[in-house]
């Protein structure tokens, strides 16, 4: 852009971040804001199944917290899943996240099979089928919700995934944004090896983020145990590091990045690009036109487009 078309958007953009309002206070503001910004997710928050940390300012690292079970899923990690998400989604000091499976042998092993007996034990105490479902419902859509929390948190979620990520680990980490993963990871539909088909959106979203029906057919129908580098070719992750403190440091690098964009632009991104997975191409448009007739008012878009000019790495106030 040569200098006057730049003053001409700028004075423009100026009058409508804040009409009659000088620009450098705003920018003051937000270098303010940043300084102050990294109250650590550790002090915060204080989950059991779940570990939370702040490795990089507005970058948060949740762990699963349950070693000693392979970070299986029981009852309590699945609901602590859920307000983890919904609590980062609101939360001004996040503005992406990494999910690992902390000191684990595993990432994950799935739904907790002991939980599983003792779900069979609580409905063995009904006698009645029709409430017997009942329960049955509630549990689902209740996991249902874990799982889709990563989805319904704007907040871009990165899952860094070393050795086996088994059954609900699988659906969980389709709910991602983005899938690392260590040369030694592993991955199994295993859902129809216990009897089940899968519920908690694996067979929704899977073929959708890989794009090809007849191979996650083939492994919903085996539960057949696949590699990493079958999960590369076929785009499930879209990179491979050669072992846990590289894959770690990869993800947070990418997290880093993520977070020095205007928050704004980052959480109306992937609002849409949700939106747009299950809409036609014109709702997707509608959508995004009415996300940024308010995001263009915003004063990242300002401070944004005056860095970029200037050459300067732009700072963001918190959401
Ligand atoms: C309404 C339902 C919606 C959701 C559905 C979800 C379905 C699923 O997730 S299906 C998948 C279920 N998971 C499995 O079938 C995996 C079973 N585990 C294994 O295959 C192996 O244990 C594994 C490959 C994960 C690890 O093998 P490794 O040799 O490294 O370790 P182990 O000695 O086998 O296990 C160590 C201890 O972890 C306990 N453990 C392992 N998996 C589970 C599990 N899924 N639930 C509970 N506990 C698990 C295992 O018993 C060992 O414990 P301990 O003997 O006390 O040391």
């Amino acid at each position: 852009m040569n200098k006057l078309a730049f003053s001409t958007v700028f004075s423009t953009l100026k009058t409508m971040a804040r009409p009659g309002a000088p620009v450098a206070p705003h920018i003051a503001r937000n270098l303010c804001a940043a300084a102050n910004a990294s109250t650590d997710a550790s002090t915060k928050y204080n989950f059991k199944t779940l570990k939370l940390s702040t490795p990089s300012p507005f970058v948060v690292h949740v762990e699963f917290n349950r070693p000693d079970r392979m970070n299986a899923f029981n009852r309590q990690l699945w609901t602590e899943i859920k307000d983890c998400f919904d609590q980062l989604h609101n939360d001004p000091d996040c503005r992406v996240v990494v999910l690992s499976g902390g000191s684990s042998k595993h990432f994950t092993a799935g739904i907790d099979l002991f939980d599983m007996m003792k779900l069979g034990q609580e409905m063995g105490a009904i006698e009645e089928v029709g409430r017997r479902g009942r329960l049955l419902e509630g549990t689902i859509k209740l996991y249902q919700d874990c799982i889709s929390s990563l989805e319904h948190c704007y907040k871009p979620v990165i899952v860094a995934v070393h050795s086996a990520c088994i059954g609900a680990g699988l659906n969980l980490i389709t709910a991602a944004d983005v899938r690392y993963c260590t040369r030694d990871a592993w991955f199994s539909l295993k859902e129809v090896d216990i009897g089940l088909a899968a519920d908690v959106g694996a067979l929704q979203r899977f073929p959708r983020v890989v794009g090809n029906q007849s191979w996650v057919r083939e492994l919903a129908f085996t539960a057949r145990k696949f590699a990493s580098d079958e999960a590369h070719s076929h785009g499930l992750v879209s990179r491979l590091f050669d072992n846990r403190e590289e894959l770690l440091q990869g993800a947070i690098k990418l997290a880093e990045e993520i977070a020095s964009k205007s928050p704004i632009a980052v959480h109306g991104t992937k609002k849409n690009i949700v939106y747009s997975a299950d809409h036609t191409v014109q709702e997707g448009l509608d959508h995004i036109r009415a996300i940024n007739m308010l995001n263009l008012q915003s004063e990242d878009f300002l401070n944004a487009i005056m860095a970029s000019q200037s050459k300067e790495t732009p700072v963001f106030a918190k959401l």
